[in-house]
């Protein structure tokens, strides 16, 4: 029995468990439940194309530390991102990969935490006007803070008061990863040749016009001016407190005669890392204020938290991140019941042990991450339930890392993980420090298209709280 579950596949024909054959399904999402309760490896097919779909914690951390090699659907990405990061082949991956590390080190994240409180603030002061409308639907105003945090952080570019212009990028992004992800649904299109004829090509080139014009524009500036540093020998000066992204990089990759990356290869990568920060931080900043409005017991108790550590209005620092545990607790149990990213792609290019079974070379594995964050054997009989009190105590957490993979576990996970908690965290202190939210989580209905995206809108309640 498989219990109702998001997400459609409609070209899914016929299904069938490895080790034991069973039932046939017809919904992607119930793949991960499937393998979840069964315990094993489920095989799929797609017309004539079999997958695989691992659920199994050691077996997940078999594939996602063995297997680098990315899955054929990762191709429709390279048009945005060419091979940088998410798409690259192992070799330019592991060379890239070093670069944006040096980016995301403790101390560079720690000076992030000013800005992020100040945009917390910020968007905190813009649901102002949203108090006592009834429901309402945030994603815009989260964009719109999300987009103006990571543009700060990965190009140094302040868009503030430039809405039109944080709009229209975000229109673009938003454009592109929808006609990108589209392109699974659209089998016809899977042929390049035919799929650079389509009018689906002609939309994400024209979404693609505004993301590349900002990060070249972007680049060329910040090159020029990190040559003039060079050249006067000057240290760099940690403009608004912080480093960005793209400065760390120049630092680390670019001397006055030689630098590793040309000009094509390091716009890919900022794209890279504001496509991967955009919709991931937006949804899983909804799906956080969602279930903790779901629950007024969880609120009061994550207000009590803010006040113990920091007092009734003292700034979020680095070292009070540790302190807040309930908070972490929420924000975890948050995203493992809604990952944005419900299920990533590896290819083996060699046979692939497992406990039970070997995946054959040239094969394509989904880490069913949906299936993985709810898989009863791990989590309990309440898996499906949001209970932050589960992260408080280590007798009811499982004991293998892999089995909360909302990041994507294993070498090629996420990179902007403590960055997008530490993110989330500061935007949850400052709001239910000014208001109370009320929404449902259990009334949400999500579908899986790519990204696990909330099909009944995102609605919150937001009132002022009494201080
Ligand atoms: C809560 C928000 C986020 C979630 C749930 C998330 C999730 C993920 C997942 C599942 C992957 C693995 C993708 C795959 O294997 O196909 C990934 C990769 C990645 N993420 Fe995130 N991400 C989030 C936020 C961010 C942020 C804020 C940044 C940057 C500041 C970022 C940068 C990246 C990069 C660069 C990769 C590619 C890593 C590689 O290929 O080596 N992510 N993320």
């Amino acid at each position: 029995q498989v219990t109702t579950c998001p997400g459609k596949w409609p070209l899914i024909g016929h299904a069938h468990k490895l080790v034991n054959k069973k039932e046939a399904f017809h919904n992607l999402m119930a793949f991960g439940e499937y393998s979840a309760k069964i315990g094993d490896v489920t095989k799929f097919y797609i017309g004539p194309m079999p997958f695989y779909v691992v659920t199994e914690p050691e077996d997940v951390s078999t594939i996602v530390n063995k297997c680098l090699d990315k899955m054929f659907v990762y191709k429709f990405i390279e048009p945005m991102l060419g091979k940088s990061l998410t798409a690259a082949e192992v070799p330019i991956w592991k060379r890239n990969r070093k670069f944006v590390e040096l980016c995301f080190k403790q101390h560079i994240l720690d000076d992030y935490l000013q800005l992020f409180n100040e945009r917390a603030e910020r968007f905190a002061e813009t649901l102002a006007e949203d108090v006592g409308q009834g429901e309402v639907d945030l994603k815009k105003k989260i964009t719109r803070s999300v987009l103006e945090t990571s543009v700060m952080t990965t190009f140094g570019i302040n868009l503030d008061g430039k809405n039109e212009m944080n709009d229209n990028y975000a229109k673009a992004i938003n454009d592109s990863l929808n006609t990108v992800s589209d392109r699974i649904y659209k089998p016809w299109l899977i042929i390049d040749t035919i799929y650079n004829l389509s009018s689906d090509r002609k939309k994400l080139d024209k979404a693609l016009e505004t993301i590349f014009k900002f990060s070249k524009e972007t680049v060329l500036l910040r090159k020029t001016e990190h040559l003039q540093r060079l050249q006067k020998k000057e240290d760099f000066n940690h403009k608004g407190g912080f480093q960005s992204v793209l400065d760390v990089i120049l630092e680390n990759s670019m001397t006055e005669t030689e630098s590793v990356f040309n000009d094509v290869e390091l716009r890919n990568i900022m794209d890279n890392m504001i496509l991967a920060a955009f919709d991931t931080t937006i949804y899983q900043m909804l799906y956080v204020l969602i279930c903790i409005g779901s629950s007024p017991e969880v609120q009061d108790k994550i207000l009590e938290d803010i006040n113990s550590v920091l007092g009734k209005d003292k700034q979020l620092k680095s070292n009070n991140l540790s302190q807040l545990v309930y908070l972490d607790a929420v924000v975890k149990e948050a995203i493992r019941l809604y990952p944005v990213g419900p299920m990533i792609g590896r290819h083996t290019t060699a046979h692939t042990k497992l406990r039970n079974v070997t995946i054959p070379a040239e094969s394509s594995v989904i880490v069913h991450i949906w299936g993985i964050n709810r898989n009863k054997r791990y989590w309990g009989l309440d898996a499906e339930e949001f209970n932050p009190e589960r992260w408080l105590d280590s007798k009811t957490m499982p004991k293998h890392q892999a089995a909360f993979a909302t990041f994507g576990p294993g070498r090629r996970g996420c990179i902007g993980k403590t960055y997008a908690l530490m993110y989330i965290k500061a935007t949850v202190v400052s709001l239910l420090r000014k208001y109370k939210i009320t929404a449902d989580h259990k009334k949400m209905k999500v579908e899986c298209r790519v990204m696990l995206k909330p099909l009944s809108g995102h609605l919150i309640k937001i009132e002022k709280r009494n201080k």
